[in-house]
Order: structure tokens, then C-alpha cells, then sequence
């Protein structure tokens, strides 16, 4: 078939669907398939007046609070209707949004004005060597993190207690301050996606990981049970080299996730 011009973006607004998961990965196409379409971003619309008796709710027993879970998915939340709440009000929204998603970005605005720039061509799917991106987001997550000498890190995370948030979608981080191996890895990834006895239910996961025998940065996310890991560019003199991934799901277990990573560094 010949088309005469192609679109510059799709944006498909899931309404009436509770769960962005199954729809981002059905678009979240191989680079090297070079797919007409391809994931940009999931952007998350957030009601500044009614957000948190939403994320309050309790969901019936098997199932996940829904605001919760959007906001999980989102790489971008637009907080709408500030104008409807104080200046406090919608700082702690912003901090209630980012214990659940800690690597999402928040834009405010009323009647939702949004710059598109916040929105499209974000490129948070693309590869690591692709400009923007996951580089953006990458320096993001390492921001926190000082390097001292091979000890572990102490990197900024919520919920990062130990404790188990059974009813709670929450993001938890994890760390390693020797260079791990990208088979371990891969190995940690398809246990924690695909063989979790329902134990704990992970939407998304972003990560920098400093790979044994390479110079390169890697990158890996995961979007419900799909996740790649790909190469960067090389690590720059300035960089701390360390290995951190951002997990956000529902009843995560900081200490168990942080033991299963540590066995992941190579020996
Ligand atoms: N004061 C104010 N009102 C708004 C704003 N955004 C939308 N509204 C109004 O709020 C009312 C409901 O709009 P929305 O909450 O956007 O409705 P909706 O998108 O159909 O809601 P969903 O069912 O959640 O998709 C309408 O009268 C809008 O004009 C805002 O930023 N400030």
C-alpha cells in the first residue's frame, strides 16, 4: 500500500482502559525492526482537585487502585486543575505522585496548556545511544548517586525500608557499585517478569548498568512483562560508574530485590 505522507505522531488516549500496560508494550516495537510506529511516551493526565480520594481508594482484593497503576505507567504526568487546589496542595500531589513513580516528570497546568515539547517526541523508548532519551533519563537516576570506592551507594528511592507495601504501588531502588554481568542480569529480569508466583506485580523498571568487560553504558526498562537491554555510549570520565534500576510495582520488597541485584555483580 502507498501512503502520499505519514503521520508526525499518534497519540491514542486509552479511555475507559484501567491499564496502559498491555497497549504500550502491543507498540513498544525492536529498534531493529525499524516498525513504522514506535513507543514515545505514556503520559498521564492527573485531576489536581480529585487525585488523591482516587489514589485512596481500596481496590477489590486481587486487584490494583487504578490511579495508582496509571500513574506507575506514566513517564510524564500532567497535573491538571491547579487551579483548583493551593500552591501546597499540589506539592504534596506531586510528592504523593513521585512515592509511587520516582522517575516520572510532572508539569502543571490548567485546562491542561501543556507545551507539546513535554509531551511528544520524548523518546524514552529509543535505545541508549539514541540522543535524549534514555540518556536523559539515565542521568536522572544516577544524579543521586556518589561513588565512594566500592561501597554500596547511598541513592535516594522511596520506600526503600524493607518493608512489603501490599495494597501500595511504590517505586524501590537498587543499586551496585561493582560492575555486574549482563547474563546475571538477564537472568534476574526474566525471574522478576515472568516467573514471580504472583508474589509481587511489576509494571515498570528503568535502569544504568555499568556491564563487566565494557566500556559502554547499558540501559534496560521494562513496561509490564517486556524489557530490553541495550548499549549506550561509553562512560564518560566524569561518570560514577554504578548500576542502579528503578523498580515500580505493587508488594515490592526492597531488601529482597536488593539481595537478587547484588547476586547479579560479576565475579
Ligand atoms: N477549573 C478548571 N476546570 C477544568 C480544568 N480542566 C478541565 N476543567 C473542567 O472540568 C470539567 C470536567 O473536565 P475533565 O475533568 O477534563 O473531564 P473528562 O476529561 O471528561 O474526565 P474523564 O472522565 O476523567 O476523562 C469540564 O467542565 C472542564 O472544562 C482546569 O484545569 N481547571
Amino acid at each position: 500500500m502507498q501512503k502520499r505522507e505519514k503521520f508526525d505522531n499518534i497519540v491514542i488516549e486509552t479511555t475507559g482502559l484501567a491499564n496502559p500496560g498491555p497497549v504500550a508494550t502491543a507498540l513498544w516495537t525492536d529498534e531493529e525492526l525499524e516498525a513504522g510506529v514506535c513507543l514515545d511516551a505514556i503520559v498521564t493526565v492527573v485531576d489536581a482537585k480529585h487525585i488523591r480520594r482516587q489514589l485512596q481508594a481500596r481496590p477489590e482484593s486481587g486487584t490494583v487502585n487504578e490511579a495508582q497503576q496509571q500513574i506507575a505507567y506514566a513517564d510524564v504526568v500532567i497535573l491538571n486543575k491547579v487551579d483548583l487546589v493551593t500552591q501546597e496542595e499540589a506539592d504534596e500531589i506531586e510528592e504523593e505522585v513521585k512515592a509511587i513513580n520516582s522517575t516520572v516528570s510532572i508539569t502543571r497546568t490548567i485546562r491542561s496548556r501543556v507545551d507539546i515539547n513535554a509531551v511528544l517526541n520524548r523518546g524514552t523508548y529509543r535505545g541508549g545511544r539514541a540522543r535524549g532519551g534514555a540518556r536523559q533519563w539515565a542521568d536522572g537516576l544516577t544524579r543521586n548517586c556518589s561513588g565512594d570506592g566500592g561501597q554500596q551507594m547511598p541513592c535516594e528511592g522511596h520506600a526503600d525500608c524493607g518493608d512489603v507495601h501490599s495494597q501500595q504501588v511504590t517505586t524501590v531502588s537498587v543499586t551496585a557499585s561493582q560492575a555486574v554481568d549482563k547474563e546475571k542480569v538477564k537472568t534476574w529480569l526474566d525471574t522478576l517478569l515472568w516467573e514471580n508466583d504472583n508474589l509481587w506485580d511489576i509494571f515498570r523498571m528503568k535502569g544504568i548498568l555499568n556491564v563487566q568487560g565494557s566500556d559502554r553504558q547499558h540501559f534496560m526498562q521494562a513496561v509490564h512483562e517486556m524489557y530490553e537491554l541495550t548499549e549506550g555510549d561509553e562512560w564518560r570520565s566524569s561518570d560514577t560508574r554504578i548500576s542502579k534500576v528503578v523498580i515500580i510495582g505493587l508488594q515490592l520488597s526492597h531488601s529482597q530485590l536488593q539481595a537478587s541485584f547484588a547476586d547479579c555483580v560479576a565475579t
